[in-house]
């Protein structure tokens, strides 16, 4: 596999022979401010294109990674410690797929490990990965305990994932403030209801 095909895992050879130019990018965006009613040659709109394509790379930027690049290393030394990890309040912002509008929001993460744990920082930067694409936030809650089960064959593992979508509350129909919440539970968290109990305490909340 050559560099450039596993620095975009997810598009497809043909896609990826498509991708436009940076500079058919950044005409792209000239376009968009035509089109709401901008003049793109006054001054303070001058670098808007180039700035925004710069933004979209760092925004964007999680095309350009795969889960195995952050989850690589795991740890073993334990001391036979066998209750859930939970990583809570993982602050994340994304862009729904519909709109490419923001979705800002908190991701809560647990594993009950097997053997090996993963280091913290690599859920938080789990998160950071799929948050950098556009989602559904559905998707983005199952992608993060697929890598994690992937990765570690833990005996169980939640995501919570709880956000308010501007595409709801800036637009359409502009319902401010309401927070979407998704979960996944697999393994001990799906048939273990004392543990799913005391996930949905540590995180907060009332079952
Ligand atoms: N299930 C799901 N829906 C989402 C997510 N982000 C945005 N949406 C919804 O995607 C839907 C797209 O609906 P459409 O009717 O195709 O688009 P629209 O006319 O812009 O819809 P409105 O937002 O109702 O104005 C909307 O209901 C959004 O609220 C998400 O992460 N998950
Ligand atoms: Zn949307």
């Amino acid at each position: 596999m050559d560099a450039v095909v596993k620095k975009f895992p997810d598009i497809s050879d043909e896609r990826r022979d498509e991708r436009p130019s940076r500079a058919e990018a950044e005409a792209a965006v000239e376009t968009l401010l035509r089109w709401v009613g901008e003049d793109p040659t006054r001054e303070g709109l001058r670098e808007t294109p180039a700035r925004v394509v710069k933004a979209y790379e760092e925004l964007f930027g999680g095309y350009r990674q795969e889960a195995g690049d952050v989850l690589g290393r795991t740890f073993e030394e334990i001391s036979g410690y066998d209750d859930m990890v939970l990583v809570r309040d993982v602050d994340f912002h994304s862009h729904c797929e519909h709109h490419m509008v923001p979705i800002i929001g908190k991701a809560h993460v647990a594993y009950v490990p097997d053997s090996r744990v993963l280091g913290l920082s690599k859920i938080a930067r789990l998160v950071d990965i799929y948050g950098r694409r556009l989602q559904t936030q559905e998707s983005m809650t199952a992608q993060i305990a697929t890598a994690i089960a992937g990765m570690l064959r833990p005996k169980g593992i939640a995501v919570m994932i709880e956000a308010e979508h501007m595409c709801m509350s800036m637009r359409g129909i502009r319902s401010k403030g309401s927070l979407t919440v998704t979960t996944s539970f697999q393994g001990a968290f799906a048939e273990d209801a004392e543990l799913k109990g005391r996930f949905f305490s540590l995180t907060g909340h009332r079952v």
